[in-house]
């Protein structure tokens, strides 16, 4: 998508959204699932900022806890989430629904959590107009036709008094996006929102996103397991694993010079380049496991090619690990990897962790 350069620019100033050392746990009877353990982020307007990783890395419930939508046995028990200059960890249940689908909206993997089978398309993109925005009748239809066109569905004026079930899942999906836009948003979180659709679609989806946010300036959160779509939409990444980003790096970056075993392994089952067909990936072995408890080693360790022994009992911090292109951080034993292992773990073991930028 944009230029490093555009990237560069876009990132000064004031981040729209900073996420700072939040940790997220949810208390079952047998164990404590640190779902969410100590992350830090910021998004830019008019950037995407994409979160990758593995079934269970803890993305969704990043999301939710922005959104201050973690059910129980879930708490949010760290951490600041600044939004606009405030806290939104401060902010009341009031407060916080009039910022959900307001300046904050959402798009999740099925649009049929978000549509209302016994409503039209219309009427939904309507109240969210009404409830925003404070629009009523012919104007707010009028709006409601536009916002459907903004989208690409065509023929909006007929398909405004549709009901989802009358849409296919692309044009559903590009109603949930009118929805969302309703409320002139400056964020948006994307939770696997074209996990769903077949890969034309979703090229089309993706492609969308980048219109609307290019005329709007939207900061996009995007979440999805798939590096191939991070290529597509993301100015930045961050790789998640068992509740900690073990990566990050501007997209072009990361894709060139991935630094981290889990990122380097994931990059390795990208469909395409060079396979015949039926020919299989490269996919790393083993599930992520669920983080019950402190992290006083690599939770990455037991599938991880490269580790050794310290890895067990060393807790990798994020330490600089740019060649000069954007910033670059990489949570492992085995970097700086300009001086000896040895010295690379005791950076690690004593905290003292390298470089000013701790984006
Ligand atoms: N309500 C809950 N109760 C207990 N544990 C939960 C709950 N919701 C999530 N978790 C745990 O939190 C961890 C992170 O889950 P999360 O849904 O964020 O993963 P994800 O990265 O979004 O995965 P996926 O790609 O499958 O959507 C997992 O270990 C999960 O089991
Ligand atoms: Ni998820």
């Amino acid at each position: 998508m944009s230029t490093e350069q555009a990237t560069e620019s876009r990132t000064k100033g004031e981040p729209l959204l900073s996420v700072e050392n939040l940790r997220t746990a949810f208390y079952t009877d047998k164990e404590v699932i640190r779902a969410v353990d100590g992350i830090s982020f910021d998004i830019y307007r008019g950037e995407t900022v994409g979160i990758v990783g593995e079934s269970g890395s803890g993305k969704s419930v990043t999301a939710r806890s922005i959104m201050r939508l973690v059910d129980t046995p879930g708490r949010i028990e760290n951490g600041r989430i600044m939004y606009d200059g405030e806290d939104l960890l401060d902010k009341s249940p009031k407060q916080m629904r009039a910022i959900r689908g307001g300046s904050i909206a959402m798009v999740f993997q099925d649009p049929l959590t978000s549509l209302n089978p016994v409503y039209t398309v219309g009427n939904q993109i309507k109240e969210a107009l009404r409830l925003h925005r404070g629009m009523s009748g012919s104007e707010a239809t009028r709006e409601a036709i536009d916002l459907l066109e903004a989208v690409g569905i065509p023929d909006a004026h007929r398909r405004v008094r549709e009901y989802p079930h009358q849409f296919s899942g692309g044009m559903r999906q590009r109603a949930v996006i009118a929805m969302a836009l309703a409320c002139d948003p400056e964020l948006l979180i994307c939770d696997e929102p074209t996990t769903a659709l077949d890969v034309t679609i979703q090229a089309q989806i993706l492609e969308l996103l980048e219109e609307l946010q290019e005329e709007r300036d939207l900061g996009i959160m995007f979440i999805t397991h798939d590096m191939g779509v991070i290529a597509e939409i993301a100015d930045r990444v961050n790789v998640m694993y068992a509740g900690e980003i073990i990566e990050s790096a501007p997209v072009v970056e990361l894709f060139k010079s991935p630094k981290h075993p889990y990122t380097q392994g994931l990059l390795n089952s990208i469909p395409g380049q060079g396979l015949e067909d039926g020919e299989r990936l490269a996919t790393i072995e083993g599930d992520v496991p669920t983080p019950n408890e402190d992290p006083n080693y690599c939770r990455f360790a037991p599938r991880c090619p490269k580790a050794f022994e310290e890895c067990d009992t060393v807790h990798p911090e994020p330490v600089d690990v740019s060649d000069g292109s954007g910033p670059h951080r990489a949570a492992c034993l085995l970097y700086p990897d300009d001086v000896s292992t040895e010295e690379a773990v005791a950076v690690h073991r004593n905290g003292e962790v390298r470089g000013g930028d701790t984006r």
